[in-house]
């Protein structure tokens, strides 16, 4: 795979998989600082190292954070070029060591002179807890840590490039919107044109593009970053993943995903009160999650009031022997009123059977969603009235309400650290999306995030632990089990090895995969 060193009016073709893998913002200072040291080798052997480092000296500047009366006491504060983490930490004696992302943090050296660097913000996809702090924390990060100046809001989501005026912002006009819930930049579905956009980059000469959104926007921040790259413009394109589904790969948890969680726990504390309160009562919660159930795991698991909880991963059936129905007149008879948490996700299959009705599709072409919560309402109501049961049963639909608020103080100092991280990328050129990996923050490449989806693994003890804490049958056959550990496998197998653009070596040279191809 060619890659070629242009933003400099340098080029250097190179073919090494493990090259083609590196720094996505294609700088000089990269091969330096960044590139692993093979290649830097191939590249400059020994006679013209010396001279090839102050040639790239040339082309990047001191980073102004040494000077900041802040950092200047912190031993150690910049990270060491060649610092990686790695994507799995538990790993067996003898096994491939696997896939490294590069480290998120300062570097010694950066690639934009501040008073050069134009930045522009934006956010993209549903709302999230969290939206205004990494907001706000950029601009007060790139303006007080970095000196930067020139920092701009893009309205309403990915159209806003191209059809509305770019704002600008200071520390002063952020000060205090991550007190409050959605975000100060407007957000939008569809409307992602990439060339428009990049037109839009080029002609106002902005040099570094923050991109906050989820699974969706991250996809369309490659294509920017595709198209930046043909181009040979000197952007650096910085993905912040959001989305309280926390269905983003690779990370380990998303920006406002625990604020939902705690939001949610007021819904379901109100459908156990409700419940509790009723002769065979039921309490029915619905919360978000449109392909992954982690919010309703998560919710469940912290509230222990919940005795069923049904994910879009684990499929269930309501009739017959090991069937909600049945659970649900058990339970009842034992405990005299119940609760039940439910992702929007769940159960499509089933209602698409019962209501056949055609796809609806959003702006950005996410699937419209069948109320799984009002569908299971009424099946539940028509099954106890067949069996002449008396009960009651509330459903609460709290779905806007745990994402459009202000994020809490964990996921505040979460979104903070984020924030940072993607400047010092950003600011030393890279091109990525940043996230914790392992509770390390790095900066990953944009297609390993977008390749695949977090779900919650039903063969994992998370799950597991979810089913013994509500005693709820687990509605698998032995079929399904095996078809889902089948999918785990397939998902777990070890990296392709070289010749696809990556590279695995048993012991010695992890996988590098430090930014974009
Ligand atoms: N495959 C894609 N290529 C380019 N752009 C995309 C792609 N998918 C989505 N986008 C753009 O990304 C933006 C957000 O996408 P989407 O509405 O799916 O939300 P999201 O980022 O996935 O967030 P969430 O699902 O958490 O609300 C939209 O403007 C959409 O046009
Ligand atoms: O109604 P909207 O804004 O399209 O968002 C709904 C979707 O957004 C999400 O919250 C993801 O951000 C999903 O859980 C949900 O299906
Ligand atoms: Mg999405």
């Amino acid at each position: 795979m060619d890659f070629h060193i242009i933003w400099m009016g340098v080029s250097v073709g190179r073919s090494d998989p493990k090259w083609s893998m590196g720094s996505p913002a294609p700088l000089v200072h990269g091969i330096i600082f960044s590139a692993p040291s093979g290649i830097f080798n191939c590249l400059f052997p020994c006679s013209c190292r010396a001279a090839a480092y102050a040639f790239m000296e040339f082309w990047t500047f001191p980073n102004p954070l040494q000077d900041h009366p802040a950092y200047s006491t912190v031993k150690q504060y910049f990270v060491n070029a060649d610092d990686t983490v790695p994507e799995k930490v538990v790993v067996q004696k003898d096994s491939l060591r696997g896939v490294h992302f590069r480290r998120a943090g300062p570097r010694q050296r950066v690639y934009f002179e501040p008073e050069d660097v134009k930045a522009c913000i934006v956010t993209c996809g549903g709302l999230c807890p969290g939206l205004n702090t990494v907001i706000r924390e950029l601009v007060c990060g790139l303006s007080h840590m970095y000196n930067v100046n020139d920092i701009f809001a893009i309205q309403n989501g990915y159209k806003g490039f191209y059809s509305s005026n770019y704002l600008p912002m200071t520390p002063k006009s952020v000060n205090d919107i991550h007190k409050r819930g959605g975000t100060v930049l407007g957000s939008s579905r569809g409307g992602h044109d990439t060339n428009k956009i990049v037109d839009n980059i080029q002609d106002r000469g902005i040099n570094q593009v923050y991109i906050i959104g989820g699974d969706g926007t991250q996809k369309g921040a490659y294509e920017i970053f595709k198209e930046i790259r043909r181009r040979g413009l000197k952007v650096a394109v910085a993905g912040i993943p959001k989305t309280i589904d926390n269905d983003i790969a690779v990370i380990d948890k998303s920006f406002g995903f625990d604020t939902a969680v705690e939001e949610a726990q007021r819904a379901i504390d109100a459908a156990h009160v409700e419940a509790s309160s009723a002769e065979n009562g039921i309490g029915l919660v619905k919360l978000m999650g449109r392909y992954s159930g982690f919010i309703a795991m998560y919710a469940t698991l912290a509230s222990r009031d919940v005795d069923c909880c049904l994910i879009p991963e684990s499929p269930f059936y309501l009739e017959g022997k090991g069937g909600l129905f049945e659970y649900i007149e058990r339970r009842l008879k034992e405990n005299n009123h119940m609760v039940i948490v439910v992702a929007e996700g769940a159960g499509q299959d089933l209602i698409a059977k019962s209501i056949p009705v055609a796809d609806q599709l959003d702006a950005s072409g996410n699937k419209l969603l069948l109320d799984v919560g009002l569908w299971l309402t009424h099946k539940i109501k028509d099954y106890c009235k067949s069996k002449k049961m008396e009960m009651t049963i509330k459903y609460i639909d709290p779905t806007y309400m745990i994402r459009a608020i202000p994020s809490n103080a964990s996921d505040n100092v979460y979104c903070t650290l984020l924030a940072h991280s993607a400047i010092h990328g950003a600011m030393a050129g890279y091109s990525f999306t940043v996230g914790m990996v392992n509770g390390r923050h790095a900066y990953i490449p944009f297609h390993r995030v977008t390749s695949t989806r977090n779900k919650v693994k039903i063969t994992d003890r998370m799950w597991a632990r979810l089913l013994s804490s509500t005693n709820q049958p687990s509605f698998l056959s032995e079929e399904d089990i095996n078809e889902a550990r089948e999918a785990d496998r397939l998902a777990n197998r070890p990296p392709v090895p070289a010749g696809t653009g990556e590279h695995t070596k048993k012991h010695s040279t992890s996988l590098l995969a430090n930014g974009e191809k």
